[in-house]
Order: C-alpha cells, then sequence, then structure tokens
C-alpha cells in the first residue's frame, strides 16, 4: 500500500505526444494540436511530460544500464578532468551532505565534442560509451527543437526561430544521487529554478524529480520508460516575458513560468537522471525581443549576460539575495538581500 497522500496521487503535470512530429516540418492538425498542448501545459506548470518514441527504451538502457553507470564509477580525479571556466558547466559533486555527482558531456549530441569527452575520461577510447551518448541525445536535441519551435510559434514570433537557435549551445547532464543523508526531509536536491533556457529531465527508473505548483503543491513526476519531462529555465522566462511573472513567480494568467523544482528520494535506492539543456551562448546577451515589449508590458529584466548572470548566481555575494536572478537583471523589482 502506497504512503503517499491522496492530493499526491491526483495531481499530475500534464502528458503530451509528440512522438509522430518532426521539428522541421512544423504544421498540420496534429502539429497545432500539440502545440495548443505544449503551450497550456507551460503557461500552467511550466513543464509538461513529453512522450516521444525516437527515444526508445533500448536508447535509455543502453545509457543508463552501462555508460552512466561506467562514467560514475571513474577515479574522482578522472571524473574532475571535466572542469569548465562557468559555474556549474563541468562536473559537480563532492558538497557536504549531500551524496550526488554529475558530469556534463558539453555540445552533445556533436560527435567530436562527444568524442573529446569520451578520450578525456578514457585516454584509450570508449566507443560504446561514445555512441551511447550521441544515440541518446539526438532524439532529445529533435525534441527539444520541436518544444522551441511550438513556444516561439505559439506567441507568433516563428520569424525568430532561426537567430534563436543559433544563440544557444546545448549539454547532456549525467548525474548519480545517494541516498539522502537528512532521512526526515530526504532532499537530495534543494528547490530551485533552472537558470538555463530549457531542460528535459530523464530519470531512470528510480523517481524523485518534484516540481511545485503555482498553489504551493509539491508534484512528484512519476519517471515512464516512455516519457521525459520538459522545463522552461529563467532565460526563456526572459525571452518570452509576462507581466505579472515576477518575484514568486507565481501563475501568470498567460506567459510561461519557470518553475521551481526539486530531487526528494523517498526509498533507499540510488538513482540517476539524465538532463539535455540548452542555454544561452557563452558570454552572450540574454534580451527580451522587442516583439514582447509595450505599454502594458514593459520590459522587466534588463538585457544581461548570460555567463555573467551565472557567475554572480553563485558567488557569495549571489547566494545572498533572495532572488539572485531579479537582483541581477530585475528592473524596478524587488532586490532585498
Ligand atoms: O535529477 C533530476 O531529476 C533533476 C535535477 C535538477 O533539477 C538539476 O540538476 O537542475
Ligand atoms: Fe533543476
Amino acid at each position: 500500500m502506497s504512503s503517499l497522500t491522496f492530493t499526491e496521487q491526483t495531481q499530475q503535470i500534464p502528458i503530451v505526444n509528440l512522438s509522430e512530429l518532426d521539428p522541421s516540418l512544423p504544421g498540420g492538425d496534429q502539429w497545432e494540436a500539440a502545440r495548443a498542448a505544449v503551450a497550456a501545459a507551460l503557461r500552467l506548470h511550466g513543464c509538461f511530460d513529453a512522450i516521444y518514441a525516437p527515444l526508445s527504451p533500448e536508447l535509455r538502457d543502453s545509457l543508463f544500464c552501462h555508460a552512466v553507470s561506467e562514467l560514475l564509477a571513474l577515479p574522482l580525479e578522472v571524473k574532475l578532468r571535466n572542469s569548465s571556466d562557468e559555474p556549474f558547466q563541468g562536473y559537480i559533486g563532492q558538497i557536504p551532505n549531500m551524496p550526488y555527482e554529475s558530469l556534463r558531456v558539453d555540445s552533445a549530441p556533436s560527435p567530436s565534442a562527444v568524442e573529446e569527452f569520451t578520450q578525456l575520461m578514457w585516454p584509450q577510447g570508449n566507443p560504446t560509451f561514445r555512441n551511447a551518448v550521441i544515440a541518446f541525445t539526438r532524439p532529445l536535441q529533435d525534441l527539444m527543437k520541436i518544444v522551441h519551435r511550438m513556444i516561439l510559434e505559439s506567441f507568433g514570433v516563428e520569424s525568430l526561430y532561426e537567430s534563436f537557435q543559433s544563440s544557444i549551445s546545448h549539454g547532456l547532464r549525467l548525474s548519480e544521487y545517494g541516498v539522502p543523508f537528512d532521512k526526515e526531509t530526504k532532499i537530495a536536491m534543494v528547490s530551485h529554478i533552472d537558470p538555463n533556457l530549457m531542460t528535459i529531465v530523464c530519470q531512470h527508473e528510480v523517481e524523485g524529480l518534484e516540481v511545485k505548483t503555482a498553489d504551493g503543491d509539491w508534484i512528484k513526476v512519476v519517471p515512464s520508460p516512455n516519457s521525459v519531462t520538459v522545463m522552461i529555465g529563467q532565460a526563456f522566462q526572459v525571452h518570452i516575458v509576462g507581466k505579472f511573472d515576477v518575484l514568486d513567480r507565481a501563475w501568470t494568467n498567460g506567459r510561461l513560468r519557470a518553475p521551481v523544482h526539486r530531487v526528494k528520494m523517498t526509498g533507499d535506492e540510488g538513482r540517476f537522471s539524465a538532463l539535455y539543456g540548452s542555454r544561452p551562448n557563452y558570454n552572450s546577451i540574454v534580451q527580451t525581443p522587442e516583439e514582447f515589449i509595450n505599454e502594458e508590458n514593459p520590459r522587466l529584466y534588463r538585457p544581461y549576460n548570460y555567463t555573467e548572470y551565472m557567475k554572480f548566481r553563485y558567488s557569495d555575494e549571489g547566494k545572498g539575495h533572495k532572488d539572485p536572478f531579479i537582483s541581477f537583471c530585475g528592473i524596478g523589482q524587488e532586490t532585498t538581500a
């Protein structure tokens, strides 16, 4: 018998089937119906579960049953080679009271980038790992293109799609969670909003991801072998900004919201997840397009340098702010530390 409460069991994030769609062939009844469902889900929750058949259970198995466990089992000094000048863009781990480790394959599924990462970890080569990462990430890249395009279309700015795509970078983060040290809260990753544009989360068997609703309830995202979870990040919120979408990220009755989420592990098993993310290019400026600004919707965020924001967000100074994002680029909004 499950120990979940009635409320937790009955709430779930929307599910949208995008299996039959091709990012380079937008349009048609099926596309438009799916786009309406995606737009509604992102307005309400900032996320949804995408069923996407090209990401087959076989591709997921070859990533999680072999590649991820082999990577995370490497000695620490090898994993530390996955370094980056930008905060949280390479190896993450060794955080006090947090049994969590994670590495990032920058620019996956580009074969040369994945090969470079593989060589860094296994100088003798590891074609099985490289191929599993490329095969797993390719459909995720298509899925992300579909959702990016649908978002721009749903706001009538599809003409910005090509320039938007060329202003962003991608990466695959592979993570392992041990059983949380705090047996009471069972929190494995504290609640947060992703700073990037979009994250697609693939949970492997063991659940943990939870998303906060506008009413403040936590919804458990149950892993399924056929779906992945698509989430909006803060930078997209700036691109597609809503008049009311400030400080508390309240339900805006309109535009998109970047959802607050966390990882909570209730069982006694470890957990793997893979996150495919898009973010603005290194040192690029994130700016709400003029198309979204008018008298009723004044600019809410100053144009900001994404890399500089990442540095601020994770600095001692940034951590002291209630909402480092608003402090960094909010216009006329509360900035109290
Ligand atoms: O592992 C997960 O399910 C989500 C992790 C997450 O939210 C993050 O790394 O930002
Ligand atoms: Fe996150």
